[in-house]
């Protein structure tokens, strides 16, 4: 019997119960505590000192969008994953109409006044429900942002939201996820087949990152900022999980860091979802593949919202690099919940710790 990925967040150290989202319906200035100085994302110092919002790349280079019928769709989505950590894909079989049903069900959520959003405020030991984001006690001040989490059903908090009218919202995100799941399974196999493992090493595998992966659903929003070049959306950070499904509107905001280039945006390509690394796909790849370091940063004319659907194993299962890869393993086997409860209490030198 496994224990599910929700339980690697349960009871890991991290208190977000005192920090709640601005009401940015009602502020006309970005307020001082939303200000972000070169200095505010530069804590946790793993690339370098990240400057906050002035570095914007010429991007010659992006990212590849890879079509999933394609017959080498594995191997560019390897070079993909070796170059950059993230690409796009086309083909992925989810309904247009479905992707559009859950982004008017997430601008409904977010259109909300903020004591009725309130209501339904995560808790500090829970997974589901509205706040700010997971990142946000590593930060001295606020991102331009709100989100909420789902993992599971959302009714409880759908019916906090909306007492009479809460189904149509759980049926939604109910289908999304369901897709999302069967999508990020097929993109695993695509992965692990571009690291070099087939179909007939997963029986030998036997691992249950393989055949019992789940997710949780996390709906952004980024309003219209008025004074973009202050603020911050989402700070820089790595995914934790084997790799992230992300539908953008069509509304820039997300970019990556480049070594060597800076930050290169990753633009909303119709119909596309943007698929990229965490941390424990990094580490199953003995580093090969990148764990994408990413942020968002909000504009002044155009509210930017995205799901953003997080894959990973059950909270016990034991991960190390692939034994099939060539070097000495560059990490130690670890669970899921140890390595979860490492990144909620350092965030990007997680991986560090693990580090053999
Ligand atoms: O909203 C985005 O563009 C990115 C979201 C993200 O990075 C996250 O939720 O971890
Ligand atoms: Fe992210």
């Amino acid at each position: 019997m496994t224990t599910s990925l929700s339980n690697a967040y349960k009871d890991t150290n991290i208190h977000l119960n005192n920090i709640i989202p601005l009401d940015f319906g009602s502020v006309l200035q970005l307020p001082e505590s939303h200000v972000w100085t070169d200095d505010d994302d530069s804590g946790q110092d793993r690339r370098g000192r990240v400057r906050t919002c002035l570095v914007r790349a010429d991007a010659a280079a992006s990212p590849p969008v890879i079509d999933l019928r394609a017959p080498d769709s594995a191997g560019l989505a390897g070079e993909a994953c070796r170059r950059w950590g993230v690409f796009q894909v086309t083909n992925h079989e989810v309904p247009r109409d479905l992707v559009e049903d859950v982004e008017a069900h997430a601008r409904r959520l977010f259109q909300l006044p903020a004591d009725r959003k309130l209501r339904a405020l995560r808790a500090s030991n829970g997974v589901t429900g509205y706040g700010v984001a997971r990142i946000s006690p590593f930060f001295p001040k606020s991102m331009w942002h709100e989100g909420f989490t789902i993992m599971g059903s959302a009714m409880e908090h759908a019916k906090l939201l909306w007492p009479h009218h809460y189904q149509e919202f759980c049926d939604a995100m109910d289908k999304y996820q369901k897709k999302m799941k069967a999508l990020a399974y097929k993109i695993l196999l695509v992965i692990l087949k571009a690291l070099g493992v087939d179909e007939e090493d997963h029986d030998k595998l036997a691992s249950s990152f393989l055949y019992q992966s789940d997710g949780a659903l996390q709906l952004n929003s980024y309003p219209s900022c008025p004074n973009p070049s202050r603020a911050i959306g989402l700070a820089p950070h790595t995914d934790s999980l084997l790799l992230t499904i992300l539908h953008q509107n069509d509304t820039d905001g997300l970019q990556i860091m480049q070594e060597g280039v800076g930050w290169v945006p990753i633009r909303p390509t119709p119909g596309a979802l943007v698929v990229n690394i965490g941390d424990l796909m990094h580490i199953l790849s003995n580093a090969t593949f990148h764990n994408m370091y990413h942020r968002v940063v909000p504009n002044k004319t155009s509210h930017r919202f995205t799901m953003a659907y997080f894959y990973g194993p059950p909270a016990d299962s034991v991960l190390a690099p692939l034994p099939k890869l060539p070097g000495p393993p560059r990490f130690r086997a670890i669970t899921v919940k140890e390595y979860i409860g490492i990144k909620n209490k350092h965030l990007e030198k997680a991986l560090s710790f693990i580090q053999t």
